[in-house]
């Protein structure tokens, strides 16, 4: 009798960061890129609108993060759900059609990057210790603040019409289509309470969902994520949930950053990624960024070693960086 052998979910990330070279580079904000390059976000699907007007574009600025050093690249599914497809007339079918499109369109990125690399059209050393460092690719699922699309992702208030019965209702059908869509791990991202990762956790268990997972936080200081719930409550059902193998934060200010990690590692021992928005705060009225107060966090890649020497060892960006960001922490990271 022949036995398949299983990796546990928690090897597959240890085999990635050795291969990587110990610590891995995440891609940076991808829909403040598409914007940069001129899409018009202002819609309640916010990135996802581009699965629909400019695939091109996004397949493009995939391929810009690989190309400044990204070890995992995220999809465009952030604010792709059934349930806001359905609001424009976009049929289930359709709406599905699109979450895998997502995918689709990241994995082609990986292959267009890794022929060129492999024919010499771009010069992988400059950014990649380790030429034969794998490339994942990661499905996002934004939280379901992001699809109400009035920045309840940084306030994590849903509401009391709002259970841990609802949130797995909403998430379901899309965590189902996504893990099977031949992505390497489901990214959830921005999740601004507990409430909403003990719902992932209850959905990866009960779909049997196969793929792995990471959860990541969005926060408001050095110690609570969006709602006031406190990181280490949320990193600990982070932590009792098997197919999760990374727990972080991202699209949070860079000066919290540090003290989360260590807020953290009190709850968990699993990999901690940390991928940071510029700092600028969200008007989700405007749909723009504003300048933060008398804070200046531009330059966060100077805080990059610091992070990885307290623990954090998958480093990226959120909204507001850029493919320059990335490159400057892969080169941050490579010298370590
Ligand atoms: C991470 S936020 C900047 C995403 C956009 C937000 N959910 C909105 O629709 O306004
Ligand atoms: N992966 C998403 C996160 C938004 S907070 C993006 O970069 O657009
Ligand atoms: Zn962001």
């Amino acid at each position: 009798m022949v036995l398949k052998r299983v990796d546990h979910p928690s090897s597959l990330m240890t085999n990635f960061l050795r291969r990587c070279g110990s610590s891995a580079v995440l891609d940076g904000g991808l829909a403040t890129e598409l914007e940069r390059h001129g899409a018009d976000l202002n819609d309640p699907l916010w990135s996802a609108k581009c699965l629909l007007s400019s695939p091109h574009l996004i397949r493009r600025v995939h391929l810009d993060y690989l190309e400044a050093g990204a070890n995992i690249i995220i999809s465009s599914s952030y604010q792709a759900t059934l349930q806001g497809f359905e609001a424009k007339g976009i049929s289930r079918k359709e709406g599905e059609a699109l979450l895998e499109k997502s995918v689709k369109i990241a994995c082609e990125a990986r292959d267009i990057y890794k022929e060129r690399a492999s024919k010499g059209v771009w010069d992988v050393s400059a950014t990649r210790d380790h030429e034969q460092a794998p490339i994942w690719v990661a499905a996002s699922v934004g939280s379901y603040g992001a699809y109400l699309s009035d920045g309840s992702e940084y306030s994590g208030m849903y509401g009391d019409g709002v259970s841990l019965d609802s949130l797995k209702d909403f998430h379901r059908r899309r965590v189902e289509v996504l893990a099977a869509s031949g992505a390497d791990l489901i990214a959830f991202e921005t999740i601004p309470n507990k409430l909403e990762a003990k719902a992932y956790t209850e959905l990866l268990e009960e779909e049997g969902v196969e793929i792995p997972a990471w959860f990541s936080f969005s926060c408001k200081d050095g110690a609570n994520v969006a709602s006031g719930d406190p990181i280490e409550e949320c990193a600990a059902i982070a932590d009792s949930c098997e197919q999760v193998i990374g727990v972080g934060i991202n699209c949070t200010a860079p000066r919290f950053v540090h003290q989360l990690i260590q807020s953290i590692q009190k709850a968990t021992n699993k990999a901690i990624l940390i991928y940071p928005n510029s700092g600028e705060t969200y008007d989700a009225n405007t749909k723009e960024w504003v300048k933060s107060s008398g804070v200046s966090d531009v330059d966060f890649v100077s805080y990059v070693k610091k992070w990885r020497e307290a623990g954090a060892s998958l480093v990226g960006g959120c909204c507001r960086t850029t493919p320059n960001t990335i490159r400057a922490i892969s080169k941050a990271l490579s010298n370590n």
